[in-house]
């Protein structure tokens, strides 16, 4: 559904003067915003620019510096917000992480905070499941209540934490903010969520504060947007004034280097670097594939295609079936190869979902981003060196190697980690989704960074459901439909158009058989 065309102006939520300092660094600057009922806002910035910061405020986990002032639905409001002070308010929050118990029922994830502050002391699980299928109902959603949340698909799942952060609020409902939750949905899931939030908002009673780095997102299901360049406000303008490029001038404070690489390279009588033979794993059906040294192969479809499978069964991350993956010498049967087993062959994997599955927030940045030279390297002075070497190659935020990890915004934890894996110098190089949480300058040092890592001779293999990134990175596509590759898009096929439509029709052709 497409962003209303015009919001009344009924602020609920106005934040005055806001600015909030750590030490000595001031991450927010004198940051005002007014938000109105009825309309999705987009909170937009670089890695690092405050955005978190912010909600953070909101959420009443930041104290702000003095001065700063926040009224909600024209109140003055003390701050900071005290301790789950955010609920009264009727500000909910829906995280990236989403911040649900995979082994509880959905019912349970959606009702327990609820049914536990409740008065009774019985709790009538039938009750809870009728409640939860009549508030999914309303805004037209189909999921089963008993099923387990393990069950459940990305899309599903951030269904559900948006359903819960609506019942929390129930008729306090003034402000839902969004933080990064679509960064794990395909495109058609984003969508979905965002004919839910419509209806949210139908009512024009409350709004919508959403954070995200996809471009075409913010364009496509925002109204307005309030953009912060190093915590420094760069006013609030409405979404329908914009494109891509004058949003990207107010992001980055320029325009950023083109994207658009040189035309997709063709290495036929090249011999393969990396050959899989018959990897069978859950949604995968006997796949081959190959991948060239210097080349860059993406590999794509809809949710449930299988795509997203294909990079962890290489890996050792999830389990195959059957199959092969050989990397110059090294053969690797699938069924049983360990991520061990895999670094040793020169086989990198960096999975989507970096924060859970790929550091550790409590160390320092230097720790974490040489956890796998630590066997070659053990003077901490080196560490401190190559540390700083890879926070200078991959543009890390602040350059310093001993901040604590955690402290670092998104988008920079994901460069870090980008550099302690590619510093293995590896042969082939397997990458979930790259750039998802990364701001477009960001996005622009890494399309570099892979470029140049593939040209000093590593095949890549990039699975990803963005197909503008898709098209910048690659020199062949391979697009996946129930469980095999049905089409392979190379020369000028290698088109954001071309993608998207062909992964379209693949899936049609395949559900029409
Ligand atoms: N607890 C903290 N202590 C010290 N510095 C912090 C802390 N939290 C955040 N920062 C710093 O504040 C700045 C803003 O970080 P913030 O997480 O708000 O950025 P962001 O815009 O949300 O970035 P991203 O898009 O990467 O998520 C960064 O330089 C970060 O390192």
């Amino acid at each position: 559904m497409s962003p209303t065309a015009r919001v009344e102006r009924d602020p609920v939520v106005n934040i005055v003067g806001l600015s909030k300092t750590f030490g000595t660094h001031r991450v927010l600057d004198n940051v005002g915003m007014t938000i109105h009922a009825g309309e999705v806002h987009g909170l937009l910035g670089e890695n690092g620019s405050g955005k978190s910061t912010l909600i953070k405020v909101l959420a009443g986990f930041h104290e702000p510096d003095p001065g700063s002032s926040l009224q909600v639905r024209g109140r003055d409001i003390a701050l900071p917000i005290s301790a789950g002070g955010f609920r009264e308010l009727g500000i909910s929050f829906v995280h990236q992480d989403l911040a649900l118990v995979p082994d509880l029922s959905v019912v349970e994830n959606l009702r327990v905070g609820q049914v536990v502050a409740g008065s009774s002391p019985w709790i009538s699980w039938r009750r809870e499941r009728d409640y939860a299928k009549d508030l999914f109902a309303t805004y037209g959603i189909d999921i089963d209540p008993a099923e387990p949340v393990s069950a459940l698909s990305a899309t599903e799942k951030a269904l559900l934490a948006l359903m819960r952060a609506v019942d929390e609020l129930d008729d306090r409902r003034t402000l839902l903010v969004l933080d990064e939750p679509t960064v794990f949905l395909p495109r058609e899931g984003t969508d979905l969520l965002f004919s839910v939030v419509r209806n949210i908002i139908a009512d024009r009673k409350a709004a919508v504060l959403f954070v995200s780095h996809d471009l075409d997102e913010v364009l496509t299901h925002t109204d307005r947007v309030t953009i912060l360049r190093d915590g420094k406000p760069q006013g609030t303008h409405s979404t329908s004034s914009l494109d891509t490029e004058s949003l990207i001038e107010l992001i980055v404070g320029s325009a950023v280097a083109d994207e658009r690489h040189n035309a997709p390279r063709d290495f036929n009588g090249v011999a393969a670097l990396a050959r899989v033979r018959e990897l069978s794993c859950d949604r995968v059906n006997s796949v081959d594939l190959s991948v060239h040294p210097g080349e860059i192969v993406g590999i794509t479809g809809i949710a449930g295609s299988g795509y997203d499978d294909v990079l962890p069964a290489l890996y050792g991350a999830s389990r195959a079936d059957g199959g092969e993956l050989s990397v110059g010498e090294h053969t690797l049967a699938l069924v049983s190869v360990s991520p061990i087993e895999s670094l040793e062959a020169g086989v990198v994997y960096i999975p989507p979902d970096r924060k859970v599955e790929g550091s550790a927030p409590e160390l320092s940045v230097a720790d974490n981003v040489t956890l796998p030279v630590l066997s070659r390297l053990v003077r901490p002075r080196h560490l401190k060196t190559v540390a700083m070497r890879i926070a200078e190659t991959c543009d890390v935020r602040p350059r310093d190697p001993s901040a604590t990890y955690g402290s670092l915004s998104g988008g920079n934890q994901q460069k870090a980690l980008f550099g302690k894996w590619l510093q293995l110098d590896p042969r082939l190089i397997l990458l979930a989704e790259p750039t998802q949480g990364v701001d477009v300058g960001a996005r622009a040092r890494i399309f570099e960074l892979l470029r140049a890592t593939a040209d000093g001779g590593a095949a890549i293999m990039v699975a990803s459901s963005d197909y503008e990134q898709l098209a910048v990175l690659c020199d062949r596509v391979l697009v996946m439909a129930n469980g095999d590759i049905v089409t392979e898009l190379t020369g000028s096929d290698i088109a954001k158009r071309t993608i998207s439509d062909t992964v379209l029709s693949s899936t049609r052709e395949v559900v029409n058989v």
